[in-house]
């Protein structure tokens, strides 16, 4: 049986699971309709319409007006495949979105069968009743049956962020929160036809919208083309200086042009980014905001919440206190306030005595009554409740009024400091503050409890005090432990007592010997912004209050992540970098307005995100290198050969064809390259920081001088050797960059073959580079020429050089990072971790 104060006592006792089964199955699910998806006609032609597959095309037309066959054929298959690339990859990005949202779906709490059951928002039909609570976002639209307090926030539908109060009778619309109160509502309109559905138009699509790093990715990308082509028009002009037509120096300089760009730099970003979502989504990190994947890497800071985040939520009564003396007959008074100021049910039944529903403080109060003879549905069946003041973790009391055999009755149980204040003065009020601090510094959560009887002149009165153990989870202290290697901060954040949360923060590591605490009314003066490097426990803090926090530990340069679960969250949740809503025990607001969820409630799986973060980010820095690096490569071949004698070190054809193996399959394979663990221990550089920040830029240089250096050996060697030139330094470059692809793998940690896709891709590119040497077809198409063996082997040494100086290199390095940990030590947000 579910207590009528949790199942609600109004008129509507809500469908049968058979009744809403057949309305569902003839009405449809209740969802907003999706966009619909774009056909690969449409996705082919937006690849078409990319600047560089562009060039390439008009280049495909120049090259067949002027009968030069193979290379059209070459540059077809570079459009072919990229465009392929292309389309697959956001194909795949855009699946693992869709499942993304399908697990981040939201829930409702629906009366059926007589008890209220928390099913997906979707399975709601008309005529179902609806629970909402603070923290709720409604689900469907709804004709309100019973209301306690219950305010509305409608500024989803009408961008009016002032809450309004709603009653029996009035309508609370699909999309907007409840931010107070409680209530039960009947379901009239769901899907498309609620209020939601009538501005799906305005969500739709929101998801994939490039994230700041795509966007500085595609400045990159155009300045790139901007000095490319300033690079082909010296190469036309010196083509043509050199007696050249102006046709073979237009074809030239064009395909080096496309050589030189990582043409599969998006779909490279993309995946990455997508997939990682995905993945993370696996190990319970929900991403709802795609740009979070980029941002979770550069986290420096953690503000976690206390309660259920770092305690486990699981709490037990045990002190209670109603003065010197122990009273039997005040004890039984406490309890009595226990159960009534409530709302929390209980029912007999479980193996362990009893079930519970509701917040788990309140469950635990009515266990630890029941315990001592005062059970909650016994003591409901003589009291009716007339009036109430619901919980609010601003207020941080909760009044109720009652009538009973004993009168009306009104109780009053929260903050010790807020209900102490209420009760006036006296010894038995000093030695209450004097037991609730000290209980406060054992670590217990602590309520004080009042009441009166409702006559004129009665006033509030003391009746004790309850302390509540809430354990640290066994693994606070490791995650605590993880984040600090990981170059994270943990603070703590929390509504409770200064006293019950340092003992708490000492327990699991956060609180360090010279940390300090500081209280809400601290921060409400501005106290915090100066030393918040040197605060580690946030206590008495109203939820208004984190954004003050968040705020003042950005100002500081950091990357801030912040957990929160409770309806006034949200804003925090929004303001810091990395907000972060429980998955099982949060509201729907904090989890709507979290960038990530944890599916599985567990801290540690924000250090999980982050590592995946780290990863995504750092394969993606791997990528730039090892494809500029190669571009970089053929243009210094181009223009340095010349000087050397050597007038055409590469054919158009073969640039191309270099290009196509090198970016096309072992770029995308460098997107999902695993972690590498050396990047877990300082956090990636801020975003808004150049993605070739850090040394990128010289590692590019280094890279590309030295595989044009080997590449312009071979073509000197071949001159020497009677070998033919083109055809040395055309293998040389190429196998060149694959050896460079290998060096920049990420360590491996284990043998898996889902692991092994940059080695399978780079084997394949070189498989195809042999042939097209080996291959007579190929050599007609690419106009290499067949190699001698000798050749083949001093190729093939020389063309492992630059790999194996980079494998070295980075050996010897102590952190891929390096130069990142040096130039960061000097920034601010990373003094606190030195
Ligand atoms: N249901 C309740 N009824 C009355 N008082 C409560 C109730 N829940 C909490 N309180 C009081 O209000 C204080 C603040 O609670 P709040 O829920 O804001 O934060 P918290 O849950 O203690 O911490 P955290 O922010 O880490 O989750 C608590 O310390 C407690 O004294």
């Amino acid at each position: 049986m579910t207590s009528d104060l949790v199942a609600g006592a109004g008129a509507h006792r809500g469908l049968t699971t058979a009744e809403a089964a057949a309305r569902l199955a003839a009405d449809g699910a209740n969802v907003v309709p999706a966009a619909p998806r774009r056909g690969v006609g449409a996705r082919l032609s937006a690849q078409l319409r990319d600047p560089m597959i562009l060039l390439l095309c008009v280049a495909f037309v120049v090259v067949l007006l002027l009968g030069d066959v193979s290379d059209a054929v070459i540059i077809a298959l570079v459009v072919v495949l990229n465009s392929a690339i292309g389309v697959i990859q956001e194909v795949r990005a855009e699946n693992a979105i869709s499942a993304l949202d399908r697990m981040a779906a939201p829930r409702a709490r629906v009366r059926r069968d007589g008890n209220v059951h928390e099913i997906a928002a979707a399975d709601l039909v008309v005529n179902d009743v609806v629970r909402l609570e603070a923290g709720d976002v409604v689900p469907a639209d709804l004709v309100l049956d019973e209301a306690v307090d219950l305010e509305v926030d409608e500024a989803a539908m009408t961008g009016e962020s002032v809450p309004v109060p709603r009653t029996v009778g009035d309508v609370a619309m699909s999309g907007t929160t409840v931010t107070r109160g409680r209530g039960f509502g009947v379901v009239v309109r769901t899907g498309a036809d609620s209020g939601l559905g009538r501005i799906a138009a305005l969500i739709a699509s929101t998801r994939m919208r490039p994230t700041p790093l795509q966007r500085r990715l595609a400045r990159l990308s155009r300045e790139l083309v901007a000095v490319t082509a300033a690079l082909c028009l010296v190469v036309l002009v010196l083509s043509v200086l050199r007696g050249g037509s102006w046709v073979d120096g237009l074809i030239l300089s064009v395909s080096l042009g496309v050589a030189a760009i990582p043409e599969s730099l998006p779909a490279v970003v993309s995946v990455a980014l997508a997939m990682g979502a995905y993945r993370m989504a696996r190990r319970s990190a929900l991403v709802r905001w795609l740009p979070a994947v980029e941002t979770l890497g550069s986290v420096s800071v953690l503000a976690s919440d206390k309660t259920g985040t770092v305690t486990e939520g699981r709490m037990t009564v045990e002190r209670l206190w109603t003065g010197e003396s122990d009273d039997a007959a005040a004890t039984e008074r406490l309890l009595r306030d226990m159960v009534l100021c409530n709302d929390a049910g209980l029912h007999p039944g479980s193996a362990t005595g009893w079930s519970t529903i509701g917040d788990p403080m309140e469950a635990a109060l009515l266990v630890a009554a029941a315990e001592r003879g005062v059970a909650q549905p016994e003591l409901r069946a003589h009291w009716t409740r007339t009036d109430e003041t619901p919980f609010d973790s601003g207020r941080q009391y909760m009044r109720t009024v009652d009538r009973g055999p004993q009168g009306l009755v009104e109780v009053v149980k929260g903050a010790p400091e807020v209900v102490l204040a209420r009760v006036g003065s006296g010894d038995h009020v000093d030695r209450a503050h004097q037991r609730a601090t000290e209980l406060a510094e054992q670590g217990f959560r602590v309520l004080a409890v009042a009441d009166r009887t409702v006559t004129p002149g009665a006033e509030l009165e003391l009746v004790g005090l309850v302390g509540i153990t809430d354990p640290p989870r066994a693994d606070a202290a490791d995650v605590v432990a993880a984040c600090r290697e990981a170059g994270i901060r943990t603070v703590l954040v929390t509504g409770d007592h200064p006293a019950t949360a340092r003992a708490i923060a000492a327990r699991i590591g956060v609180a360090r010997a010279d940390g300090e605490v500081v209280d809400g009314d601290a921060v409400a003066r501005g106290e915090h912004a100066d030393r918040v490097e040197s605060i580690d426990v946030y206590a008495r803090i109203r939820p208004e209050q984190k954004v003050d926090i968040v705020d003042a530990w950005r100002a500081r340069g950091h990357v801030v992540a912040m957990t929160g679960d409770g309806v006034n969250d949200a804003p925090a949740l929004r303001r810091a970098d990395i907000g972060v809503a429980m998955g099982d025990r949060g509201t729907e607001v904090a989890r709507q307005a979290a960038d990530l969820v944890l599916a599985d409630d567990n801290l540690g799986t924000v250090v999980v995100a982050v590592g995946e973060g780290r990863r995504i980010y750092t394969n993606i820095r791997t990528f730039l290198r090892y494809g500029l690096a190669g571009g970089l490569a053929e243009v210094l071949v181009i223009l340095m050969a010349p000087f050397l004698g050597v007038l055409v070190p590469l054919l158009p054809g073969q640039i191309l064809w270099i290009n196509m193996l090198t970016h096309g399959v072992p770029g995308v394979a460098f997107g999902s390259e695993p972690l590498d663990r050396r990047v877990m221990r300082t956090p990636s550089p801020s975003p808004e920081r150049s993605v070739l920040g850090g040394g990128l830029v010289r590692q590019i240089l280094y890279g590309g001088a030295l595989i044009a250096t080997v590449s312009l050996a071979a073509a000197l060697a071949a001159q020497n050797q009677g070998w033919h030139v083109q055809t040395a330094v055309f293998l040389t470059l190429g196998l060149a960059q694959l050896g460079l692809a290998l060096a920049l793998r990420a360590p491996r940690t284990g043998s898996a073959l889902r692991q092994r896709w940059l080695e399978a891709a780079v084997g394949v590119a070189a498989v195809l580079q042999g042939l097209a040497v080996a291959w007579a077809p190929l050599r007609d198409l690419l106009g290499t020429q067949p190699f001698p063996a000798a050749g083949v082997a001093a190729v093939v040494v020389l063309a492992a050089v630059p790999g194996v100086a980079t494998a070295i290199g980075r050996r010897t390095t102590r952190s891929i990072h390096t130069e990142e940990e040096e130039s960061c030590a000097h920034h601010p947000r990373n003094r606190a971790h030195s």
